[in-house]
């Protein structure tokens, strides 16, 4: 049990964590609230934060110098504990089995997307018509394969960038280096890809091998994890990520330890990011396009379609690699499972679901239908692209001739926030134009089916959950800036409706 006494109204625990101002005990308590919004972790200094519990926004005292799991096995909590007059006072974070379950249920659902994408009646909901046998899943070849294109990806990271980007200043106050050749890498792998078709190598085979090659990356994913998870075991605290070091390993596994991990220069999260999954991607739906046309005489219009919208998203994310920089997955998040395995292994076998489908289940699709798909695709594109970009321009140079006409809020921070143009329209212009290519992106798989819509339904959720996320730390960052832009900007995503 921690000791802890009162210090005018300041809480102090001897041994762990000690927070101060208008507290309120018992369940959910300030320091957990704190750890958990992410506006402080093991080993920072006491001082002055912003949080929101419950309800309320409160401005403590908080540091945390170590966090307790919970004793009993299988018990998926975290206790912090302080006591003052006799009373104990205890803050709990239920990390929750959810995330035990995540670790299951993300692959399997994966899988199951996989599998029904095959099947004959293609339900999403509905069991798949067959469970394959380990002797389908695994494969020496597959694996081979899946290590013949992370060490591809590797090499092309490590060819000479046209540029050396900095990242956002870190806790120990350095800033790590980063190489923008991303789509250097995509446009090279094409042409190595090209001379091997060229040469014959079978790329229309590859969809029958999709199987075995998400079950090779899933193990693969796994085991990364474990080494993240060990290798985090020897970081300084101060390389530490805020959410995932609990104490509970599942839940730190799971999230993730390290903000940064990294050999030399070579950084794990931010290659895995950016390159095996979001490339093999495009390759993926490429040899499923390449298969349709061996077994149909010619692609169909939609799996045109679905290829070249797909296509573009990934080039336009890697054109303009350097904004990753400034994403909470990297400067907030750790990188454990949840992010390897969804780098890795859910962008590439889910996010082709759409062309899986229409490999075996054609759909027609005639000109009017396309050129409207079209229209919804380059609004979408118009939004995102606008949207971020306005946005990366004016973080970089605010008297930029571009946005330097726009109207701003100032915030404590130096920092200012747009409060028209895009930014004025939506909170996340940028998740609205996303969205609509998502819609871009199914519409060519007709409506018969709610499979190809997948994507959709779990990005609404990602983004949905993403923006709640972003908004805490945007309340932490700015304070009252931020609630006068919410005031001004009253919808988050989609105008009028949410
Ligand atoms: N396909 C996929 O699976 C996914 C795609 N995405 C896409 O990736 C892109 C990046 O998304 P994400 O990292 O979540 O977030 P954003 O690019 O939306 O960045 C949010 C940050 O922007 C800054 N900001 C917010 N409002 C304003 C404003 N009014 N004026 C100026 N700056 C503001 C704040 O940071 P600060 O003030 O510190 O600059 C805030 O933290 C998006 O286009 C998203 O759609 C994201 C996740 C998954
Ligand atoms: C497996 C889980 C349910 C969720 C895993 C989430 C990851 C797949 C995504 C987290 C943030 C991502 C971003 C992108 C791809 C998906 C992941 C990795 C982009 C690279 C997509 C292209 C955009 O232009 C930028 C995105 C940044 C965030």
């Amino acid at each position: 049990m921690v000791r802890a006494r009162r210090l005018l109204g300041i809480w102090r625990q001897k041994d762990g964590g000690c927070a101060g101002g208008r507290m309120s005990a018992g369940k959910d308590g300030p320091v957990l609230a704190a750890v958990q919004q992410g506006v402080c972790g093991v080993g920072d200094s006491w001082k002055s934060r912003r949080i929101v519990l419950g309800r309320t926004k409160m401005e403590i005292k908080v540091g945390v110098w170590r966090r307790e799991p919970a004793k009993q096995a299988g018990d998926l909590r975290c206790l912090w504990t302080w006591e003052s007059s006799g009373e104990r006072s205890r803050d709990t974070v239920a990390l929750s089995p959810g995330v035990t379950a995540m670790l299951v249920l993300l692959p399997a659902t994966m899988f199951h997307l996989l599998l029904v994408a095959r099947s004959g009646p293609a339900r999403l909901l509905g069991p798949p018509t067959y469970l394959p046998g380990l002797e389908e899943l695994w494969s020496p070849q597959a694996l081979l394969l899946l290590f013949i294109w992370l060490a591809l990806q590797v090499a092309l990271y490590l060819l000479p960038a046209r540029k050396v980007a900095e990242g956002l200043e870190l806790k120990d106050k350095s800033r790590l280096r980063y190489p923008i050749n991303g789509f250097q890498a995509l446009v090279l792998t094409a042409l190595l890809v090209g001379l091997g078709v060229s040469a014959g190598l079978p790329l229309g085979a590859l969809p029958e091998m999709l199987l075995p090659l998400a079950f090779a990356t899933t193990l693969t994913s796994f085991i990364f994890s474990l080494l993240l998870y060990m290798k985090a075991l020897a970081a300084p605290v101060s390389a530490l990520a805020p959410g995932g070091n609990s104490g509970n390993c599942i839940y730190d596994f799971f999230l993730g330890r390290e903000l940064n991990p990294r050999l030399g220069s070579f950084d794990f999260k931010y290659f895995c990011e950016l390159r095996p999954g979001l490339i093999g991607w495009v390759f993926i739906n490429l040899a499923l396009l390449i298969q349709e046309a061996e077994l149909r005489g010619s692609p169909s219009l939609a799996m045109w379609l679905v290829n070249a919208f797909q296509l573009l998203y990934v080039g336009d994310a890697l054109w303009y690699e350097e904004s990753v920089l400034t994403t909470m997955d990297i400067i907030h998040d750790g990188f454990g499972f949840m992010l390897a395995f969804g780098d890795l292994a859910w962008v590439p076998f889910t996010y082709s679901l759409q062309a899986q489908f229409l490999l075996y289940h054609p759909q027609p699709l005639g000109l009017p239908m396309a050129l409207l798909i079209c229209l919804i695709k380059v609004i979408g594109y118009y939004i995102f692209r606008g949207a971020n970009s306005q946005k990366n321009t004016f973080r970089k140079n605010p008297s930029d001739p571009s946005v330097a006409g726009l109207e701003t809020i100032p915030t404590a921070t130096g920092r200012q926030l747009l409060v028209s143009g895009w930014w004025g329209m939506v909170r996340h212009p940028n998740y609205l134009g996303d969205l609509i290519m998502a819609l871009a992106w199914s519409l060519p798989c007709g409506v018969s089916h709610l499979l190809p819509y997948f994507y959709l339904l779990y990005f609404t959720a990602l983004l949905v959950h993403r923006e709640a996320r972003d908004e805490q730390q945007c309340l932490r960052k700015y304070g009252r800036a931020w609630q006068e832009y919410c005031k001004r900007v009253p919808y988050r995503i989609i105008p009028y409706v949410y």
